[in-house]
């Protein structure tokens, strides 16, 4: 019997972030192992169009929880969806919804982030430390609280190159900085932003390193422990691998990449990738949810949860695999035929951004044009482009985070726990997990289907022609414009052409006299 499975039965359990990436994941497996917890209480917000339930019934319809609608079939009556804004005070939660989470709720996931790179200091404040704060007020008064669990992020401390499973103070304190936003305007919060940031590459890592602080600081006698996640990729082996459902992280790059509109990025290919399987994560979380609940640790203790240190595979291997991939199972509609250079040289970054994005792309806006459709491509381009800007921090540095904690946990895990809350990246295969990653961004992301791949690939052909014919064109009359002016062209065209000429004479008369 699973001891961590067990641990969640009969539990009332408060879910913050439950409609994002790591939030479903976390609910499926939730549901799918311990099928008789009590209730899973989600913090919602509401938005134009959609009810609360419509918003769970989208969540819990989807393919992602066919595995768990067999094993729990009142999964509707196990998720009981709270309205509520984070950014609100209160969170915007009724006098009965309150009264319900204090008195009944068992166990906190926090998961609930703005994970933005570029969102203004004060809503990233707002809702990655303002909210985490308010989060442990309401976590102070639930008197069957055992635990609770903040997801942070192993680019919080991504300032520094060697990361230990400790929480790094900021220079200024979070609550300084909280409650300046109270009397700030946006221009000053604009002006002083980048100084409060320092050598943070972004508001959002920024804003985690801050919430964690914020944790750490307003414990009290809380059971509490943090989870470092670094890059979150598509399931490794739950409920089915390859599952993801956003953009964000390498999702969209893998996107562009495999429409052919990404064709070289600044990136040090050597660099490591440190991916972690959305699933992985989850398992890690339910492990520490039982361990700090159970063991009561003395003090708040921080998992890393991260592939590098255990694991490596570079962003290089990465790139190849990811585009031999593309060879198999190829995206439809492709704009370009995939193809992709890691490079690590400025200059080169310029030529291929010049050549090999903004050209083609505008080449495709006059087409558009001059069919009388409405030019769309440099737009878009130039949205990549910016994209890619802000991911490039990540692709050109390698970091080291120690995981004693995580492996401690590990050894502590009963054999049938480990099994079924695998973290162990140790195991992880990168071929094929990213073979299994590209396929679930094409289904389950794209929603392409997989008989469309004879057509997708008669498509790549058709690509492939025209570029073939476009550079022949291209060049002839590059030649032609350059042999009207230029004497040393007209001589070299002049020197190939005799020297075809001498050479099939003698072809043709060698072959004649062996005949
Ligand atoms: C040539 C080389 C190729 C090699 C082969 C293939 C390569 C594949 C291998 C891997 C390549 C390397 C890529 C690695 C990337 C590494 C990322 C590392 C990140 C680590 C950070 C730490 C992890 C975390 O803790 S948090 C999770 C990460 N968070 C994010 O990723 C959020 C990032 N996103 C943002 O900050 C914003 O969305 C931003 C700034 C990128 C864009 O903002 P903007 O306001 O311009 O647009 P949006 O309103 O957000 O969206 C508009 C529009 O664009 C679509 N979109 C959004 N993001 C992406 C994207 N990444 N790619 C493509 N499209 C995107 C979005 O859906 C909207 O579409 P609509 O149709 O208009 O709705
Ligand atoms: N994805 C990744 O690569 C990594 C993520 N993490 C961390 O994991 C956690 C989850 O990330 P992920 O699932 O990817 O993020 P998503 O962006 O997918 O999900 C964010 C969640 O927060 C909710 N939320 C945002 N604003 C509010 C608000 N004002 N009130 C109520 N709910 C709100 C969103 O709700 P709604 O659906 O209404 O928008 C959504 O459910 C975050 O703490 C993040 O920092 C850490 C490392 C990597």
């Amino acid at each position: 019997m699973s001891m961590i499975a067990a641990f969640y039965g009969g539990k009332s359990i408060l879910i913050t972030g439950a409609t994002g990436f790591l939030g479903k994941v976390l609910i499926e497996k939730l549901c799918r192992t311990s099928p008789d917890l009590k209730v899973i209480y989600i913090l919602v917000r509401p938005k134009a169009g959609h009810t609360l339930q419509q918003r769970v019934s989208q969540i819990i319809n989807t393919k992602l929880f066919e595995k768990v609608r067999e094993v729990c079939p009142n999964l509707h009556e196990k998720i009981r969806a709270i309205s509520a804004d984070l950014n609100q005070n209160d969170f915007a939660i009724s006098k009965e919804d309150m009264q319900e989470l204090l008195s009944c709720t068992n166990i906190i996931f926090h998961c609930a982030a703005t994970v933005r790179f570029d969102d203004h200091l004060r809503h990233a404040v707002q809702l990655n430390v303002t909210a985490t704060q308010q989060l442990l007020f309401m976590a102070s008064q639930m008197p069957k609280l055992e635990a609770f669990i903040h997801i942070s992020t192993a680019f919080s401390n991504c300032n520094l190159k060697h990361i230990d499973e400790v929480i790094y103070p900021c220079s200024v304190e979070p609550k300084k900085i909280i409650d300046s936003m109270e009397w700030w305007d946006d221009a000053i919060v604009d002006e002083i932003a980048p100084k409060l940031m320092g050598d943070w590459p972004n508001t959002y890592t920024y804003t985690k390193a801050l919430g964690e602080m914020v944790v750490q600081q307003e414990s009290g006698n809380l059971n509490i422990a943090i989870i470092r996640p670094s890059i979150v990729g598509a399931t490794w082996q739950e409920p089915f691998p390859g599952w993801v459902d956003n953009l964000n992280g390498p999702n969209g790059m893998i996107v562009a990449a495999g429409r052919g509109f990404l064709r070289a990025i600044r990136a040090s290919p050597l660099a490591v990738a440190d991916l972690i399987p959305v699933d992985t994560v989850i398992n890690l979380t339910l492990a520490v949810g039982w361990y700090t609940a159970v063991h009561r640790p003395k003090s708040t203790l921080i998992y890393h949860c991260t592939s590098g240190n255990l694991n490596p595979c570079n962003w290089g291997k990465m790139g190849c695999q990811v585009l031999s991939t593309f060879e198999k199972i190829p995206f439809e509609k492709a704009f370009r035929r995939p193809h992709a250079d890691f490079t690590a040289n400025t200059i080169t970054v310029h030529y291929w951004n010049a050549v090999s994005h903004r050209a083609p792309a505008m080449i495709y806006d006059i087409y558009l044009w001059l069919t009388g459709r409405k030019p769309r491509m440099t737009k878009l381009m130039n949205r990549l482009l910016r994209t890619i800007s802000m991911l490039e921090y990540f692709i050109n540095r390698s970091w080291e985070w120690s995981t004693y904690n995580t492996e401690m946990l590990m050894s502590e895990l009963s054999p049938e726990d480990q099994r079924i809350f695998n973290f162990d990246v140790r195991q992880l295969n990168w071929l094929e997990y990213i073979e299994n990653y590209v396929l679930g961004v094409k289904k389950y992301l794209l929603k392409e289907d997989m008989a469309g791949i004879p057509e997708a690939k008669q498509h790549l052909r058709r690509l492939r022609n025209i570029y073939y014919l476009f550079n022949t064109v291209f060049f002839l009359i590059a030649w032609r414009l350059l042999i009207a002016r230029s004497q040393i062209a007209r001589n070299v065209w002049f020197f190939i052409v005799s020297f075809c000429y001498k050479f099939l004479s003698y072809f043709r008369a060698s072959s004649t006299l062996k005949a």
